[in-house]
């Protein structure tokens, strides 16, 4: 038995819910640059979970149920009042979402109808959630959400109080749509090994939660932001990523496990950053980014995945750096429940082997001879 590394190129199962083909990242067929351009990220949830686009009364039943559902139970707001105030924006909302369960009284009813209930009020909760801790930490109260208004609008409301403008829910909308699913992904798998054991549905959105936390995955967007702060000014830029380059530090956002020419998502974030730092007045950020993509790409020929350009689309929408994460998850939620639905459909335990470099053949020793 000899064991892959990372597990790369092995195929753990199969799914048609997304794939990556030649480079080619299609949602149920729909190739990402199709969806990108024309989709709504409702639309695109109820692709995933449903495996067809809907139809206006099909998403006008959506947009009501996720209406309906997004006020958080009470207990929610108080539990997020008890975290500390400097408490991980990831390990809170990994907290937070395990203990939603507590208040679903479907929380282990294992039927189908039950589970596909809980993906939709899990993606509605979801922005809530994020938009509630980021407002009690700052000693704010929550915002209720908004009746009738999409995902991304009612986040941004959420957020602040304030109307967002059309161009930042139009933003944040395609950000939404551009993350929402992507095959075997760490966190998605995460999810699928949960799930297999026959554990319920807050159990595999929490594993998956504790997976995109970390900097290899979701978390490389906040990890990009914090780079670009380190770095300050465009004129600072090539001394900052030669030194890095030439001490092999990682560059965040930067790289792709299955993408070896390009992340097909990279494209629409980065016309996404340079427009909105167009209307806002300053490319700084984005003129930055480019500037670590013709070095990074061009000493090491690694191009920017999804999480590079996000962040300064995210910063120039006025997001703090540490909810970015959080909202990739907002995102991941829809294609996470898909996955997790799939792997209910036509389930078997999730258990490979591993290859043993340990000791053999090694004999007890009684404490008192050791
Ligand atoms: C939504 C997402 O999850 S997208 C990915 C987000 N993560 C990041 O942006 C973090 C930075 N990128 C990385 O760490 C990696 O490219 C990963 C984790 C995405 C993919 O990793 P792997 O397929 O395991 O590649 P691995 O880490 O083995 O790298 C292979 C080689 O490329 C180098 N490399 C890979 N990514 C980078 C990077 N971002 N900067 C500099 N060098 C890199 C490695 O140092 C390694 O070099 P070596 O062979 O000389 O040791
Ligand atoms: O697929 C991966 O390994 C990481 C990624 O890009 C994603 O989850 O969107």
């Amino acid at each position: 038995m000899t064991a892959t590394k990372g597990l790369e190129g092995i195929v753990a199962a199969t799914s048609s819910i997304s794939s990556i083909i030649d480079g080619v990242l299609t949602y149920r067929g729909i190739n990402i640059d199709d969806l990108a351009e024309n989709a709504s990220f409702e639309e695109v949830a109820y692709l995933l979970w449903f495996g067809k686009l809907p139809t206006q009364a099909e998403l006008d039943d959506l947009n009501r149920q996720f209406s309906e559902y997004a006020a958080l139970p009470k207990q929610t707001i108080e539990h997020l009042k008890l975290l500390p105030s400097n408490s991980n924006s990831m390990a809170s909302l990994r907290t937070i979402v395990s203990s939603l369960a507590l208040y679903d009284a479907e929380a282990n009813d294992m039927t189908r109808e039950a589970n596909v209930r809980k993906a939709i009020r899990l993606q509605a909760q979801l922005p809530a959630v994020v938009a509630a801790y980021s407002r009690i930490r700052q000693g704010l109260e929550p915002i209720a959400p908004k009746q009738g208004v999409s995902i991304a609008h009612n986040f941004l409301f959420m957020l602040t109080g304030e109307e967002p403008s059309e161009v930042a829910i139009k933003a944040l909308d395609q950000a939404l749509v551009l993350h929402a699913d992507h095959e075997l992904n760490a966190s998605t798998f995460a999810a699928r090994v949960t799930v297999a054991t026959l554990s319920d549905i807050y159990s595999g959105v929490t594993s998956a939660i504790g997976a995109l936390k970390g900097p290899l995955h979701g978390g490389a967007n906040e990890a990009v932001m914090v780079m670009l702060e380190e770095i300050g000014s465009l004129a600072n830029v090539e001394s900052y990523i030669n030194d890095k380059l030439n001490n092999k530090v990682k560059i965040m956002g930067f790289g792709h496990r299955v993408y070896k020419n390009g992340d097909p998502r990279a494209k629409h974030l980065m016309k996404m950053s340079r427009e909105l730092g167009k209307q806002k007045g300053t490319l700084e950020l984005y003129e930055m980014s480019v500037k670590i993509e013709e070095l990074v790409t061009g000493q090491k020929g690694l191009k920017p995945n999804v999480d590079f350009y996000s962040a300064s689309v995210y910063t120039t929408l006025g997001i703090p750096r540490d909810l970015f994460t959080p909202i990739f998850a907002i995102s991941r939620l829809s294609g996470w429940t898909a996955h997790i639905l799939e792997q209910y459909e036509d389930n078997r335990l999730i258990r490979p082997r591993a290859e043993y470099t340990g000791p053999t053949n090694v004999k007890y020793v009684p404490i008192a001879q050791r």
